[in-house]
């Protein structure tokens, strides 16, 4: 239920902190397990100091209960769980690597993939069937599952001790009173003590706090109550009047600002701007323009806070976003690499093909990917982040861990440069699905270089066809000689549209300004 309220939800809405619940399932039933198992100790705990009380009334009753608390009370003072210890985990399970993934991915960061990649039934779909294939066991962290003492024979020789006295209480009594003691009496105060025992310690067990418990439950359930601020439409996409060269988009008089933003400027204002299908245009502009903004807003990560926006005629917002999804790919700096291997982070562009090892290869191919990833042992098997849980290790550098921990850390290490190859194959994987007609191509010039750059756009303009292609962009060149039409922006509006030789024509325009600095950087080091 958890993931699945995670998944659905939309940028703005998990932009907005008063909706976003950090619960994870396995602290819910935590919670709930919790708060049964304190419930049981407390009724226990009632009915066997009354037996004590009741039966040992003639045994000196408080100084028994006294002696069955001795053992639990010093265990929590001496409490020494093997977790609070430095240690390193590595898990090889691969569904258990693969479930954790797969949670990991209702997580903020993977958001935006998630949603531009359309991916949130395949996710829960794999999920249960993971879940399945494992079977149910816990599958929490393996500290919340061990809960067991390191035990030194110092501590089992007290332990014993504690642990008989209200037994020796009891001897010690009755050979002091004979008369005043039963069998029977002796007998019940024995299971007693054993029990009272039991429950002290389970009591004192921090885990079980009502409040803490309690406190999660709570906010288990608002969480599935959620509303996403984005209006979904009822119309598919593509309809009747779409046209196969690829999406259209009318943005008239356009504003947006970020929720989470903290300036005062919107960082669209005004702005109206039409794409006719099958183009190819370019977005320049300085650092905060608003580029990267205008790509979400077509490719419907957020919805315009004022002004319109028509896909193929209609308002945007009509679409049913599943199927606007489905028909577009955004490339962009905020993707992610997924904790999973290469087959299935690039496989996931199209879930329906992820056994397809050769579609997948070909399209690590297209993403420029390949080549570094047949270089590993693992191939394309190499899972990118294996599970690492490390503890108490960041202080201590020292520390013979740390060691391990390198090693551990290498084998899941990839440049920035080369995660990014690994998300344009995952894009060239989504082409195989047949439906894509935008694709939204947001700055790789921070990651690539200038090799990888000039291929990746080849091989997209390759594929243009039935496509409308909108790159962002800070270097000119091969993209702007290509594109039917140049956007030049500057805070949050347009400055100038047209193509490069109409706005290299006004030397004093926005575009000119930014070519000839670039230009004259060359002609400097030339
Ligand atoms: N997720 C966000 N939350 C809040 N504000 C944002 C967010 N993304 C962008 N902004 C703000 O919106 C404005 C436009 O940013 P945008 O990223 O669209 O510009 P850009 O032209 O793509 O910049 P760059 O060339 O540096 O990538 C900026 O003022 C930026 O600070």
């Amino acid at each position: 239920m958890i993931l699945k309220a995670d998944l659905a939800r939309d940028l703005p809405t998990s932009q907005d902190e008063t909706t976003v619940t950090q619960l994870r399932a396995w602290e819910a039933f935590h919670a709930l397990e919790g708060l049964s198992r304190r419930l049981g100790y407390i009724v226990s705990a009632i009915s066997q100091i009354a037996v004590v009380v009741q039966i040992g009334s003639n045994s000196g009753g408080p100084l028994f209960i006294a002696a069955c608390l001795a053992r639990p009370f010093v265990t929590q003072c001496l409490r020494n769980p093997i977790w609070d210890t430095a240690y390193l985990g590595y898990d090889n399970n691969a569904d258990n690597i693969k479930l954790h993934a797969l949670s990991a991915l209702s997580q903020e960061r993977y958001r935006q993939d998630v949603i531009s990649g359309n991916l949130s039934q395949w996710i829960t779909q794999e999920f249960i069937k993971t879940r399945e294939r494992m079977g149910y066991v816990r599958i929490d962290h393996p500290e919340n599952m061990y809960g067991d003492n390191t035990k030194d024979l110092l501590w089992v020789v007290v332990g014993e001790i504690l642990e008989n006295l209200p037994w020796m209480y009891s001897i010690f009594y009755s050979f002091l009173n004979p008369t005043r003691c039963s069998l029977s009496g002796i007998a019940v105060m024995q299971s007693s003590a054993a029990n009272l025992r039991n429950i002290f310690s389970n009591l004192m067990d921090e885990d079980c706090e009502t409040k803490k418990c309690i406190g999660k439950l709570q906010s288990l359930y608002p969480a599935k109550e959620i509303k996403n601020v984005m209006e979904d439409g009822e119309l598919d996409y593509p309809h009747e009047k779409s046209r196969p060269e690829g999406m259209s988009f009318e943005l008239s008089d356009v504003n947006f600002s970020y929720l989470t933003s903290q300036k005062k400027e919107s960082s669209l204002s005004s702005v109206s701007l039409k794409i006719p299908s099958g183009s190819v245009v370019v977005i320049v502009g300085s650092n905060g323009s608003g580029k990267s903004t205008l790509i979400r807003l077509l490719s419907r990560l957020y919805d315009p806070i004022s002004g319109s926006l028509l896909i193929d005629g209609r308002p945007s917002k009509t679409y049913r976003t599943t199927c606007l999804r489905e028909s577009s790919i955004l490339l962009s700096q905020d993707h992610n690499i997924f904790p999973m291997s290469f087959v299935e982070n690039i496989g996931l562009g199209c879930p329906s093909l992820m056994d397809n090892l050769d579609v997948i290869k070909d399209s690590a191919e297209k993403g420029g990917a390949k080549e570094f990833i047949e270089k590993l042992d693992k191939g394309f098997d190499t899972v990118i982040h294996p599970m690492v849980a490390a503890n108490k290790l960041e202080h201590q550098p020292d520390h013979p861990l740390q060691e391990e921990k390198k090693k551990i850390s290498k084998k899941s290490n990839i440049s920035g440069g080369e995660q990014w190859r690994v998300i344009a194959a995952r894009a060239f994987m989504r082409m195989n699905s047949n439906k894509i007609r935008f694709v939204a191509v947001d700055e790789p010039t921070s990651a690539l270089d200038s090799e990888g750059e000039l291929q990746l756009f080849t091989r997209l303009l390759e594929a243009r066809e039935g496509k409308t292609m909108v790159f962002v962009t800070h270097r000119f060149g091969y993209l702007t000689k290509h594109a039917d039409m140049i956007v030049c922006m500057k805070n949050g509006t347009i400055e100038e549209v047209g193509t490069h030789s109409e706005l290299f024509a006004n030397k004093y325009g926005e575009y000119t300004k930014l070519y000839n600095i670039q230009a004259n950087a060359f002609l400097a080091d030339s």
